[in-house]
């Protein structure tokens, strides 16, 4: 048996994040939210339409900028980084979208090879994105453009994509919330599969109870906070 405490990956101290609004108050999108999530969990983030989830991940995933509060991940203060080291960090982060952004004049296998950084010639870029697009199951699939794909394979490329750089964190904003139950349900296989198999430490925001049921963990919003968690 294991008996190592497990380690935190992500810690979040007071974060608040408003938006401007014309003429009134600003519009308070995180308030005050404090959250640790350890290595290699799978962490749902579930909540009201507008309660901040989207935001939550866009201030972890450093899109965002945060007003008050930390921001720590895998031991990197993520709140005040600027410049190059924003955009190293960011590069260290997988994003998963519910409309899968991916580039419509780019093959399957472009896709997953655009965050890559062009100059890096330390290993084949080609090799690993076909490796992982037979991780998510599309070997046969590299030169397809999103076009020809459905919105369940769609996904899967960006899934792979949101790997190509290793990620110490993946964060998945509403991953299924375009697919239907059975294609959402794949998704999700896959996403967990890669904490069980790779270790991934995964964030997801979602609507439906019962992906959230398959996390290890399920933390609530409502108006911006963290209300009691409904999984433990
Ligand atoms: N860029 C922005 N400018 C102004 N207000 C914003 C911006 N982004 C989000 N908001 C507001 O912040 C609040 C939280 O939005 P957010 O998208 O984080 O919620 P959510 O829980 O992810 O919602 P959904 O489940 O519908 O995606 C909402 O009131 C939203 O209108």
């Amino acid at each position: 048996m294991d008996l190592k405490s497990p380690e935190t990956l992500v810690c979040l101290k007071g974060v608040r994040k408003t938006f401007p609004l014309p003429g009134g108050s600003p519009l308070v999108a995180v308030d005050d939210v404090s959250l640790t999530v350890d290595a290699g969990t799978a962490v749902a983030l579930t909540g009201p339409s507008g309660s901040g989830k989207s935001t939550l991940l866009h201030l972890i995933g450093a899109i965002e900028k945060s007003d008050e509060g930390d921001i720590d991940v895998a031991g990197q203060r993520v709140t005040g980084l600027s410049g190059r080291a924003l955009a190293a960090y960011r590069r260290r982060i997988g994003f998963v979208f519910q409309r899968f952004h991916l580039l419509p004049t780019l093959t399957a296998l472009d896709n997953v090879m655009a965050p890559l950084i062009p100059f890096r010639t330390d290993f084949d870029k080609a090799a690993r994105a076909r490796e992982l697009l037979a991780m998510v199951g599309l070997a046969d699939r590299a030169a397809a453009l999103p076009s020809r794909m459905s919105g369940g394979q769609q996904q899967r490329v960006a899934i792979a994509r949101a790997l190509v750089n290793q990620p110490v964190l993946l964060l998945a904003d509403e991953p299924t919330g375009n697919l239907d139950s059975h294609t959402g349900g794949a998704i999700v296989d896959l996403l967990l599969n890669l904490r069980d198999e790779h270790g991934t430490t995964l964030i997801m925001a979602t609507h439906d109870a019962t992906i959230a049921a398959r996390c290890d963990r399920a933390v609530h919003m409502r108006d911006g906070q963290l209300t009691t968690e409904a999984i433990s």
